[in-house]
Protein backbone atom coordinates (compact mmCIF):
# COMPACT_ATOMS: atom_id res chain seq x y z
CA UNK A 1 0.00 0.00 0.00
CA UNK A 2 1.30 3.46 -0.99
CA UNK A 3 1.60 5.81 1.88
CA UNK A 4 -1.04 8.81 2.12
CA UNK A 5 -0.29 11.30 0.19
CA UNK A 6 1.00 14.84 0.90
CA UNK A 7 -0.91 16.77 -1.13
CA UNK A 8 1.17 20.20 -2.75
CA UNK A 9 -0.87 23.03 -4.14
CA UNK A 10 -1.11 24.17 -7.51
CA UNK A 11 0.26 22.04 -10.19
CA UNK A 12 0.12 18.58 -10.04
CA UNK A 13 -3.03 18.28 -11.00
CA UNK A 14 -5.70 16.18 -8.60
CA UNK A 15 -8.61 13.70 -10.85
CA UNK A 16 -11.00 11.89 -9.10
CA UNK A 17 -14.45 9.72 -8.43
CA UNK A 18 -16.79 9.05 -5.91
CA UNK A 19 -18.87 5.85 -7.13
CA UNK A 20 -21.37 7.00 -4.74
CA UNK A 21 -23.57 4.27 -4.05
CA UNK A 22 -22.57 2.14 -6.88
CA UNK A 23 -20.68 -0.81 -8.17
CA UNK A 24 -21.32 -4.44 -7.04
CA UNK A 25 -18.22 -6.59 -6.88
CA UNK A 26 -17.24 -7.95 -10.59
CA UNK A 27 -18.59 -4.32 -11.89
CA UNK A 28 -16.26 -2.76 -9.65
CA UNK A 29 -13.22 -5.26 -10.50
CA UNK A 30 -13.57 -4.93 -13.96
CA UNK A 31 -13.29 -1.07 -13.70
CA UNK A 32 -10.42 -0.97 -11.12
CA UNK A 33 -8.92 -3.94 -13.76
CA UNK A 34 -9.20 -1.25 -16.41
CA UNK A 35 -7.42 1.78 -14.44
CA UNK A 36 -4.71 -0.11 -13.51
CA UNK A 37 -3.90 -1.01 -17.01
CA UNK A 38 -3.72 2.93 -17.92
CA UNK A 39 -0.14 3.38 -18.39
CA UNK A 40 0.30 7.06 -18.47
CA UNK A 41 -2.40 9.47 -16.52
CA UNK A 42 -0.82 12.62 -18.40
CA UNK A 43 0.93 13.93 -15.02
CA UNK A 44 -2.20 13.46 -12.93
CA UNK A 45 -3.17 12.75 -9.45
CA UNK A 46 -5.56 9.59 -9.44
CA UNK A 47 -8.24 8.65 -6.89
CA UNK A 48 -11.10 6.76 -6.95
CA UNK A 49 -13.57 6.29 -4.12
CA UNK A 50 -15.74 3.13 -4.12
CA UNK A 51 -18.70 2.28 -1.64
CA UNK A 52 -16.67 -0.01 1.58
CA UNK A 53 -18.01 -3.23 0.36
CA UNK A 54 -15.48 -3.33 -2.57
CA UNK A 55 -13.36 -0.42 -1.35
CA UNK A 56 -10.86 -3.65 -0.39
CA UNK A 57 -10.44 -5.48 -3.30
CA UNK A 58 -10.23 -2.33 -5.48
CA UNK A 59 -7.32 -1.28 -3.32
CA UNK A 60 -6.02 -4.38 -4.12
CA UNK A 61 -6.00 -4.49 -7.64
CA UNK A 62 -4.49 -1.05 -7.72
CA UNK A 63 -1.75 -1.47 -5.73
CA UNK A 64 0.39 -1.00 -7.60
CA UNK A 65 -0.78 2.09 -9.29
CA UNK A 66 -0.90 5.42 -9.13
CA UNK A 67 -4.51 5.36 -7.93
CA UNK A 68 -5.25 6.22 -4.32
CA UNK A 69 -8.43 4.66 -3.19
CA UNK A 70 -10.78 6.58 -0.61
CA UNK A 71 -13.49 5.62 1.81
CA UNK A 72 -16.55 8.27 0.89
CA UNK A 73 -17.10 8.62 4.72
CA UNK A 74 -16.14 7.26 8.31
CA UNK A 75 -16.90 7.96 12.28
CA UNK A 76 -14.79 9.98 13.92
CA UNK A 77 -14.40 7.09 16.86
CA UNK A 78 -12.01 4.12 16.32
CA UNK A 79 -14.29 1.47 17.35
CA UNK A 80 -17.28 1.42 19.62
CA UNK A 81 -20.59 0.70 19.70
CA UNK A 82 -21.42 2.73 16.79
CA UNK A 83 -24.19 0.68 14.34
CA UNK A 84 -23.11 0.51 11.08
CA UNK A 85 -20.73 2.85 10.89
CA UNK A 86 -16.96 2.36 9.19
CA UNK A 87 -13.73 3.57 11.31
CA UNK A 88 -10.70 5.30 10.24
CA UNK A 89 -8.14 2.15 11.10
CA UNK A 90 -10.87 0.16 9.28
CA UNK A 91 -10.50 2.35 5.75
CA UNK A 92 -6.92 2.13 6.65
CA UNK A 93 -6.72 -1.86 6.59
CA UNK A 94 -8.68 -1.70 3.65
CA UNK A 95 -6.17 0.06 1.75
CA UNK A 96 -7.71 3.31 1.92
CA UNK A 97 -5.50 6.33 1.89
CA UNK A 98 -8.26 9.44 1.46
CA UNK A 99 -11.22 9.74 3.06
CA UNK A 100 -14.39 12.38 1.28
CA UNK A 101 -15.99 13.82 4.09
CA UNK A 102 -19.16 16.41 4.32
CA UNK A 103 -20.14 15.76 0.88
CA UNK A 104 -23.63 17.68 0.41
CA UNK A 105 -25.71 14.45 -0.16
CA UNK A 106 -24.51 13.26 3.67
CA UNK A 107 -25.15 16.53 5.21
CA UNK A 108 -28.64 17.24 3.27
CA UNK A 109 -30.11 13.49 3.84
CA UNK A 110 -27.97 11.91 6.66
CA UNK A 111 -27.62 14.56 9.30
CA UNK A 112 -23.77 15.34 8.39
CA UNK A 113 -22.73 19.00 10.16
CA UNK A 114 -19.77 21.14 10.33
CA UNK A 115 -18.97 19.79 13.64
CA UNK A 116 -18.91 16.34 12.74
CA UNK A 117 -16.78 16.91 9.41
CA UNK A 118 -14.45 18.41 12.26
CA UNK A 119 -14.63 15.53 14.22
CA UNK A 120 -13.95 13.74 11.40
CA UNK A 121 -11.01 15.47 9.52
CA UNK A 122 -8.94 15.18 12.96
CA UNK A 123 -9.83 11.36 13.34
CA UNK A 124 -8.39 11.46 8.99
CA UNK A 125 -5.17 12.74 10.27
CA UNK A 126 -4.54 10.82 13.47
CA UNK A 127 -4.63 7.54 11.28
CA UNK A 128 -2.83 9.09 7.80
CA UNK A 129 -5.64 9.18 5.76
CA UNK A 130 -6.21 13.03 3.62
CA UNK A 131 -9.14 13.84 4.69
CA UNK A 132 -11.17 15.48 1.04
CA UNK A 133 -13.91 17.99 2.11
CA UNK A 134 -16.77 19.07 0.11
CA UNK A 135 -18.16 21.95 0.87
CA UNK A 136 -20.92 24.28 -0.89
CA UNK A 137 -24.06 26.51 -0.61
CA UNK A 138 -27.54 25.68 -1.67
CA UNK A 139 -29.43 27.88 -4.73
CA UNK A 140 -31.08 29.47 -2.00
CA UNK A 141 -28.52 30.20 -0.43
CA UNK A 142 -26.39 31.70 -3.53
CA UNK A 143 -30.01 33.79 -4.39
CA UNK A 144 -29.47 35.07 -0.85
CA UNK A 145 -25.91 36.59 -1.45
CA UNK A 146 -24.52 34.25 1.35
CA UNK A 147 -22.46 31.91 -0.46
CA UNK A 148 -19.00 33.11 0.37
CA UNK A 149 -20.27 33.53 4.35
CA UNK A 150 -21.37 29.93 3.92
CA UNK A 151 -18.24 28.60 2.21
CA UNK A 152 -16.31 30.32 4.52
CA UNK A 153 -17.42 29.18 7.76
CA UNK A 154 -17.57 25.42 6.46
CA UNK A 155 -14.10 25.80 5.75
CA UNK A 156 -12.93 27.40 9.09
CA UNK A 157 -15.20 24.57 11.18
CA UNK A 158 -13.89 21.66 9.15
CA UNK A 159 -10.39 22.76 10.08
CA UNK A 160 -10.73 24.14 13.73
CA UNK A 161 -8.28 23.15 15.89
CA UNK A 162 -5.75 21.78 13.68
CA UNK A 163 -2.63 23.07 13.32
CA UNK A 164 -1.09 24.65 10.11
CA UNK A 165 1.37 22.12 9.62
CA UNK A 166 -1.86 19.67 9.83
CA UNK A 167 -3.93 22.01 7.47
CA UNK A 168 -1.69 21.58 4.89
CA UNK A 169 -2.40 17.80 4.35
CA UNK A 170 -6.28 18.47 4.59
CA UNK A 171 -7.76 18.48 0.43
CA UNK A 172 -11.03 20.52 -0.52
CA UNK A 173 -13.82 20.08 -3.13
CA UNK A 174 -15.87 22.75 -4.02
CA UNK A 175 -18.73 21.48 -4.93
CA UNK A 176 -21.70 23.77 -5.26
CA UNK A 177 -25.26 21.98 -4.19
CA UNK A 178 -27.18 23.26 -7.76
CA UNK A 179 -24.58 21.89 -9.57
CA UNK A 180 -24.43 18.17 -8.89
CA UNK A 181 -26.12 15.22 -9.77
CA UNK A 182 -29.24 14.57 -12.71
CA UNK A 183 -30.67 17.78 -11.36
CA UNK A 184 -27.64 19.68 -11.33
CA UNK A 185 -26.24 22.30 -13.49
CA UNK A 186 -22.66 23.13 -14.37
CA UNK A 187 -21.26 26.14 -12.59
CA UNK A 188 -20.03 28.72 -14.81
CA UNK A 189 -16.70 28.51 -14.61
CA UNK A 190 -16.53 32.67 -14.21
CA UNK A 191 -18.67 31.66 -10.64
CA UNK A 192 -16.39 29.17 -9.88
CA UNK A 193 -12.94 30.87 -10.15
CA UNK A 194 -14.58 33.85 -8.29
CA UNK A 195 -15.61 31.32 -5.46
CA UNK A 196 -12.59 29.60 -5.57
CA UNK A 197 -10.74 32.68 -4.65
CA UNK A 198 -12.67 33.39 -1.61
CA UNK A 199 -12.24 29.82 -0.12
CA UNK A 200 -8.16 30.39 -0.99
CA UNK A 201 -8.50 33.40 1.34
CA UNK A 202 -9.87 31.10 3.84
CA UNK A 203 -7.74 28.00 2.94
CA UNK A 204 -4.53 31.00 3.34
CA UNK A 205 -5.53 32.29 6.25
CA UNK A 206 -6.00 28.72 8.12
CA UNK A 207 -2.77 27.48 6.84
CA UNK A 208 -0.98 30.32 8.41
CA UNK A 209 0.97 31.39 4.71
CA UNK A 210 -0.12 31.81 0.91
CA UNK A 211 0.85 28.81 -1.15
CA UNK A 212 1.10 26.09 1.59
CA UNK A 213 -2.69 25.51 1.76
CA UNK A 214 -4.94 22.60 1.09
CA UNK A 215 -5.54 21.62 -2.80
CA UNK A 216 -9.07 22.68 -4.00
CA UNK A 217 -10.65 20.70 -6.44
CA UNK A 218 -13.95 21.52 -8.23
CA UNK A 219 -16.72 19.05 -8.74
CA UNK A 220 -20.64 19.02 -9.54
CA UNK A 221 -21.69 18.09 -12.85
CA UNK A 222 -17.62 17.71 -14.31
CA UNK A 223 -18.16 16.14 -17.81
CA UNK A 224 -15.74 15.33 -20.99
CA UNK A 225 -16.82 19.24 -22.34
CA UNK A 226 -16.44 21.56 -19.10
CA UNK A 227 -13.35 19.16 -17.92
CA UNK A 228 -10.57 21.21 -19.88
CA UNK A 229 -12.16 24.66 -18.89
CA UNK A 230 -12.65 24.41 -15.03
CA UNK A 231 -8.89 22.42 -15.08
CA UNK A 232 -7.47 25.79 -16.35
CA UNK A 233 -9.12 27.69 -13.50
CA UNK A 234 -6.05 28.87 -11.84
CA UNK A 235 -7.33 28.51 -8.26
CA UNK A 236 -8.39 25.10 -8.94
CA UNK A 237 -6.31 21.83 -8.41
CA UNK A 238 -7.97 18.94 -9.67
CA UNK A 239 -11.83 18.05 -10.38
CA UNK A 240 -14.01 15.73 -8.30
CA UNK A 241 -15.95 13.76 -10.76
CA UNK A 242 -19.39 11.16 -10.32
CA UNK A 243 -21.57 10.78 -13.28
CA UNK A 244 -19.19 11.07 -16.03
CA UNK A 245 -16.47 8.85 -14.38
CA UNK A 246 -18.64 6.11 -13.52
CA UNK A 247 -17.13 3.69 -16.18
CA UNK A 248 -13.18 2.89 -16.47
CA UNK A 249 -13.40 4.79 -19.83
CA UNK A 250 -15.35 7.56 -19.00
CA UNK A 251 -12.75 8.11 -16.18
CA UNK A 252 -9.13 7.62 -18.17
CA UNK A 253 -10.88 9.98 -20.88
CA UNK A 254 -11.58 12.62 -18.52
CA UNK A 255 -8.11 12.20 -16.74
CA UNK A 256 -6.65 13.05 -20.45
CA UNK A 257 -9.13 15.70 -20.45
CA UNK A 258 -8.53 17.73 -17.54
CA UNK A 259 -4.29 17.18 -17.64
CA UNK A 260 -2.65 20.60 -18.01
CA UNK A 261 0.64 20.73 -19.76
CA UNK A 262 3.60 21.22 -17.54
CA UNK A 263 3.71 24.95 -18.72
CA UNK A 264 0.66 25.46 -16.85
CA UNK A 265 2.17 24.82 -13.45
CA UNK A 266 3.29 26.90 -11.13
O1 LIG B 1 -19.22 14.07 -5.24
C1 LIG B 1 -19.25 14.36 -6.38
C2 LIG B 1 -18.16 13.88 -7.26
O2 LIG B 1 -17.76 12.63 -6.86
C3 LIG B 1 -20.29 15.27 -6.85
O3 LIG B 1 -21.47 15.06 -6.15
C4 LIG B 1 -20.49 15.44 -8.31
O4 LIG B 1 -21.31 14.47 -8.88
P1 LIG B 1 -21.73 14.60 -10.41
O5 LIG B 1 -22.58 15.83 -10.54
O6 LIG B 1 -22.46 13.34 -10.74
O7 LIG B 1 -20.45 14.74 -11.21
Amino acid sequence: MSDPATPAPGWPFWVGTSWKMNGLPDDARSYAERIAAVDDWHGVLPFVMPPFTVLADVARLLRDSPVQVGGQNMHWDECGSWTGEISAPMLRQCGATMVELGHSERRRHFGETDQTVNLKVHAALRHGLTPLVCIGETQAERDGGVADLILARQVRLALHGLTAAHVGRVMFAYEPVWAIGEAGRPAPPELVAQAAAGIRQELDRAAGAPGVSPPLLYGGSVNLENAAPYAALAGIDGLFVGRAAWTAEGYAALARAAARPPCRGP
